[in-house]
């Protein structure tokens, strides 16, 4: 049975961000993940991991400037110190929070561009280097251009040749069902083949990125087919509910923690 986190930037929006840990472990859930922790402190998350028992899946590395548009600075020339200090930033809220995976956004950039794929190779590679000395896996996530148009990182292919030709054993890739279905179909045989190098999973419905019960894609079917590969990590629930999260919640009764 997979092991789900809760994502706690879209679920649990009713909520103040750290109520939302509380709010996850009522619901069912043993872990959580979400994309930024860097406005509150790293002991005030870890207080709510220890009172709720839950673990920490995973969170992203810093973005750059989110609110002016960045979507990761990975694959931006001349932000290779910047990236550097952010890998000790986020280092220190793993080491709080336990986590062991975190995921690099490449940024907005031309796939084509071979300066910015230059920056990206070489930012991947010594992010991972760095993280195995703590333990930690670095994950790299293909994102669909419709919900972040320019990503850098916009091809299952580019991640898959990206982390065979770097070979580090730490650099596996974040497979989020959404981005997979829209960027390519072909979900279960993908499952299938990059099973050997996945770190990390994440759904939502498509198209309408909303509770994993329905539309396009039959979750059913995909839960069995991750379990039937072996799988052993996180799913993580990245979903905008239809309204509020419990009401949405039906899908995952039969996954509760007890
Ligand atoms: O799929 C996504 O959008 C996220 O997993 C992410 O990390 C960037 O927004
Ligand atoms: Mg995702």
């Amino acid at each position: 049975m997979p092991v789900f986190a809760a994502n706690l930037t879209m679920m649990f929006t009713e909520l103040p961000f750290l109520d939302r840990f509380d709010a996850a472990a009522d619901a069912g859930f043993a872990a959580v993940e979400y994309l930024f922790p860097y406005e509150v402190p790293p002991e005030a998350i870890a207080e709510r991991l220890a009172r709720n028992s839950l673990e920490q899946a995973l969170f992203n590395l810093p973005p750059g400037d989110w609110a002016a548009g960045e979507r990761g600075i990975a694959a931006l020339p001349g932000r290779f110190d910047a990236l550097k200090s952010d890998v000790d930033k986020a280092l220190d809220y793993a080491a709080a929070t336990g986590a062991k995976r975190l995921h690099l956004m490449a940024g907005l950039a031309d796939p084509r561009d071979r300066e910015a794929a230059s920056c990206y190779r070489r930012s991947v590679a010594c992010t991972a280097e760095r993280l195995a000395d703590e333990g930690i896996d670095l994950l790299i996530e293909p994102i669909n251009g419709r919900n972040m148009p320019g990503y850098f990182l916009n091809d299952f292919g580019t991640a898959e040749r990206l982390i065979a030709e770097l070979a580090l054993p730490n650099l596996k890739l974040q497979f989020d069902i959404y981005h997979r279905q829209i960027l390519h179909g072909d979900v279960a045989m993908a499952l299938r083949h990059l099973m050997p190098v996945t770190g990390h999973i994440q759904i939502a419905s498509v198209p309408s990125r909303h509770e994993p019960d329905g539309e396009e894609l039959n979750y059913h079917y995909l839960f069995e087919e991750i379990d039937r590969l072996g799988y052993g990590g996180f799913v993580g629930c990245e979903y905008n509910p239809r309204g509020q999260t419990l009401d949405g919640l039906g899908w995952f009764k039969p996954f509760r923690r007890s």
